[in-house]
């Protein structure tokens, strides 16, 4: 059992405190992301877990017992960060045999691992050869080769695709999320990239300034965001936020009328994801001013303002909508994450605070 318990961790350096009370459950064979902009904690957060940093407080368990205290190397993990670093000096082989190695594997168990990992990765053919002669992705999957000859319980990986060009990058996620399910690995993956949080993960962890804000599925986060901030930060364009006034429990879109969550006051926030609207003629629908249309093939992009306040819509590309034109846009009521004005917090959010939950 390989499921990870994050327990109420802080961290401070300094008055500076960059975690100030995490908790968290990883599920045995669970990939789970944490996401959020540079600085929020996640690499703090990850260094606490494999070991390389001292909490101030709270506990972390890997499998059933508490690691705090016990050094990285006794903690059954593996890890792979940002600089992945291959030994220049050594062939692949030696580079993947490396884990291996140190725990003293007799070289019948060493050879079976190293090609077992290789063909995950897709790397048999490289075996002999030295890390400069290969290309970055190629180096990349060596890292994670490594990582995974081991047999590890858990995967810790810090912006593991981060120095691959995009194209790269693409594709090294797609093979990273086949081999890690095929292999059944706890993994904890940190990012800053939401599309490839999005794209790996199981759940997703969103953190801002040193707490998680949500932890859901990509499809939850991405449809129910728990805050302003997750649904700003998710999405691409991010989800769009209307202030808009509250009359007798009701907010005006045209002539539609929508009931509005019973706790709101005079104000309410809509968050509109940009396709969640369709066209509609006015003046059915919420007004909005185009100042900008971009046909990009796929769709189109409408940039402007609905109340005076900016937003973005994606309408499907067969629509004919100009810059300079104003429209009515109709909402999709399923679709309306409706959030607190003075709070920011999302009313349908049944995330309590510093969710947690140990396995049975
Ligand atoms: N050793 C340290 N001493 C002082 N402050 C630190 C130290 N390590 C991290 N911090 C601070 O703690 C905060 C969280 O850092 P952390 O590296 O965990 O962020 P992050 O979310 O991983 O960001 P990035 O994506 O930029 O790596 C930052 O404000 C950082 O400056």
């Amino acid at each position: 059992m390989a499921s990870i318990v994050i327990d109420r961790i802080r961290k401070s350096f300094g008055a500076f405190q960059a975690l100030k009370e995490v908790s968290l459950t990883i599920n045995d064979g669970e990939f789970v992301s944490l996401l959020g902009p540079s600085g929020c904690g996640k690499t703090t957060l990850l260094r606490i877990i494999a070991g390389l940093e001292t909490a101030t407080s709270g506990d972390v368990h890997i499998g059933d017992k508490s690691v705090i205290g016990l050094p990285p190397k006794d903690r059954g993990l593996a890890m792979v960060f940002q600089n992945y670093a291959v030994f220049p000096h050594m062939t692949v082989y030696e580079n993947v045999a490396f884990g291996l190695r140190m725990q003293k594997a007799g070289d019948a168990r060493v050879k079976a691992q190293v090609e077992k990992a290789a063909g995950l990765l897709h790397i048999e053919q490289y075996l002999d050869r030295y890390p400069n002669k290969l290309s970055g992705g190629q180096r990349q999957r060596v890292a994670v080769a490594r990582a995974l000859a081991v047999e590890p319980k858990v995967l810790l990986m810090d912006e593991p695709l981060s120095n691959l060009d995009a194209l790269l990058r693409l594709e090294m996620r797609t093979e990273l999320k086949s081999v890690l399910q095929s292999a059944g690995t706890t993994t904890i993956y940190v990012t800053h990239d939401q599309t490839e949080a999005m794209g790996l993960s199981d759940r997703i962890a969103v953190m801002h300034n040193g707490v998680v804000e949500q932890v859901g599925n990509p499809v939850e986060i991405y449809n129910h965001p728990a805050t302003r901030f997750v649904g700003g930060f998710i999405g691409n364009p991010p989800m769009n936020f209307i202030k808009v006034p509250v009359s007798n429990g009701r907010v005006s879109a045209g002539s539609e009328q929508l009931a509005a969550p019973k706790e709101t006051g005079n104000e309410v926030i809509l968050g509109l994801r940009g396709e969640a609207v369709e066209l509609a003629p006015l003046p059915q629908g919420l007004e909005m001013k185009v100042r900008v249309a971009e046909p990009m093939g796929s769709h189109l992009l409408l940039t402007g303002s609905i109340h005076d306040q900016p937003a973005r819509v994606i309408l499907p590309a067969s629509e004919t909508v100009k810059s300079g034109d104003t429209i009515g846009l109709k909402l999709d009521r399923d679709r309306i994450t409706w959030l607190s004005a003075e709070s920011g917090k999302s009313y349908r959010s049944s995330q309590p605070e510093n969710h947690l939950e140990y396995p049975a």
